[in-house]
């Protein structure tokens, strides 16, 4: 009975192979390009496929950026490969990602190929606006953004908003070194960036009662688990739906029920009180967007539910993996650490509390955080989509080809900077009006931890924040202690980069400016250092 059952499956697969062979052969022969400019131009260079699949067994290799990596370094920075007929272009220098990123800009300003194949998903939906073509839809969620979350003015009025959890975080790091208890920094830091996003575009924390906080981090750990199956599925999917496949689709459903669950609640929660017109936070803000018949673009609840999903994505993971990443190289790199201190030291003093406004004047902690995304980013790879054919690099790049450009490769790429796997925060000290022109254009080209062109990060702003004053405030009140003599910075993840080994230490007080006051303890004096600090 086994061996019937084994002998049906095989039919099958040899069915499906059979199939798809059919669609492989019509892509040998890509349609060739109508434009005359791009006639001669052959496809970029493309290491040995194997029948039907293509290079799909490439893409789904572990540690997929390592092994690009080193095939670009055989085959030059721009990689052609296949998952069954659907083609995929790999780019790993500066100057190929500079022509699709900012020359042909428009050509590549939508990311997928298609509308996603989760169509009714908040998570990688085709709600989103993360997932959004390029169109009017997309321009006028950026342009609400802008206003509203990530311009200078909005970041203004929301500052003592993430001074407040910055307290609370700086309370619970004293707390941990009064009692020589061990942080969990990648936690604490998502608890940090959780709650200040939460609270910035909905006017509140996520609630400790109903552990809301830590329902929002375990949903955005598992989305983020997600991206790879997320791509795979969004390139291949629709091809193996026609033949009764769904991949992933029950995983992502699920985590996505999730979401709306926890949004159904806030978002009525709103609705029933909303806030008065001068505290409107970004939910009012897309609610009001929502009932407006005469809106410039209409938008919907699913969309402002997918949109608050991929501000937490956006948000949390990015800036709390950001700044493990650079106190491990910090406690790793003991005379780096005492040159930032010093530069601390020397402009905040040690009477008052790194902050925000002070980040302009700390070069050396500018530096430092760049190195850290230089060597650690935490999104190593790019998608976009040709929506016409083109030519990048003397290479034709059929209309549709899904182009995954490999950030990671090029911030570590020997020919473009020296001692490449060394942190040295030295290298970004070059003032942009004094640095040498080659030496400002070489950063420009290969440094873009955030991406480039139209769909760069809209929140870098606010992620240089984050993560300057959390790591200024470690740096400036305290000595780390660890297990060992140094931190493991093995890698882990792939679509996003994480540590293998999450960065757990023992924080030792070295510098408290409330302590002189506390000795002295004046009532009123502590109220008004309170509503300072
Ligand atoms: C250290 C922190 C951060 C890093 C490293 C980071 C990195 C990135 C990267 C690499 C992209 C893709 C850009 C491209 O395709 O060219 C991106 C896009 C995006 N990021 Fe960030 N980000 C950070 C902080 C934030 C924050 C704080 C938010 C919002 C709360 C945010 C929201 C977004 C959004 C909405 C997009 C999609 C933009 C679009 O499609 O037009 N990011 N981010």
């Amino acid at each position: 009975m086994a061996a019937i059952t084994v002998d049906f499956q095989l039919c099958f697969i040899f069915i499906l192979l059979g199939i798809f062979s059919l669609f492989c052969l019509s892509a040998f022969f890509f349609k060739k390009p109508k434009d005359p400019q791009l006639q001669g131009c052959g496809l970029p260079p493309s290491p040995p496929s194997l029948p039907v699949i293509g290079h799909l067994h490439l893409l789904l290799s572990v540690p997929c950026l390592k092994s690009f990596q080193k095939l670009s370094s055989k085959y030059g920075p721009l990689l052609h490969l296949r998952a069954f007929n659907i083609p995929i272009v790999i780019v790993s220098s500066g100057s190929m990602a500079n022509e699709v990123l900012r020359t042909q800009d428009l050509n590549f300003a939508t990311r997928q190929r298609e509308v996603s194949i989760m169509e009714k998903s908040l998570l990688f939906g085709s709600f989103g606006f993360v997932s959004a073509p390029y169109g009017d839809y997309w321009r006028f969620m950026k342009k609400l953004l802008v206003t509203n979350l990530f311009g200078s003015h909005s970041l203004e009025q929301t500052r003592l908003i993430r001074e407040k959890e910055l307290k609370t975080f700086r309370t619970m790091l004293f707390d941990k070194a009064a009692k020589k208890g061990t942080v969990d920094v990648g936690k604490e830091m998502m608890k940090l960036t959780n709650n200040s996003i939460c609270r910035m575009i909905m006017g509140r924390r996520c609630s400790e009662e109903n552990s809301e906080a830590e329902k929002v981090e375990d949903l955005v750990i598992k989305s983020f688990s997600l991206v790879k199956k997320v791509l795979i599925a969004n390139t291949v999917g629709r091809l193996l739906k026609k033949f009764g496949i769904s991949l992933f689709e029950k995983e992502i459903m699920e985590v996505s029920q999730r979401y709306d669950e926890l949004l159904e609640k806030i978002i009525k929660e709103h609705e029933e009180d909303p806030n008065k017109k001068e505290d409107r936070d970004m939910m009012d803000v897309l609610l009001e967007v929502c009932a407006d018949d005469k809106a410039e673009v209409k938008i919907t609840r699913n969309q402002i539910k997918a949109l608050i999903v991929e501000l937490f994505l956006g948000g949390t993971d990015t800036s709390a993996q950001t700044i493990q990443w650079i106190m491990a190289e910090l406690i790793n790199h003991p005379e780096i650490l005492k040159i930032l201190r010093e530069e601390i030291e020397s402009v905040v003093g040690t009477t008052r509390f790194i902050q925000e406004t002070d980040l302009s004047n700390l070069p050396y902690l500018q530096a430092v955080m760049k190195e850290g995304q230089r060597l650690h980013p935490h999104s190593p790879m790019l998608v976009r989509n040709a929506t016409k054919g083109c030519k990048i690099g003397g290479y034709y790049i059929p209309q549709n080809t899904t182009m995954l450009i490999n950030t990671y490769a090029m911030m570590i790429d020997p020919d473009s900077w020296e001692n490449p796997d060394k942190f040295q925060p030295e290298r970004f000290m070059v003032s942009p009006s004094k640095g040498k022109d080659d030496e400002r254009e070489q950063l420009a080209l290969n440094f873009i931890p955030f991406g480039s062109g139209r769909r760069a990060c809209p929140g870098e702003k606010l992620g240089y924040l984050f993560t300057g004053v959390a790591i200024g405030t470690m740096v400036q009140c305290f000595d780390w202690i660890i297990d060992g003599d140094k931190v493991n910075v093995e890698e882990a993840g792939e679509m996003t980069l994480t540590m293998a080994h999450p960065l757990k230490c023992t924080p030792v007080t070295r510098v408290n400016p409330l302590a002189s006051f506390e000795s002295e303890d004046p009532k009123w004096l502590m109220e008004e250092f309170d509503m300072y600090c």
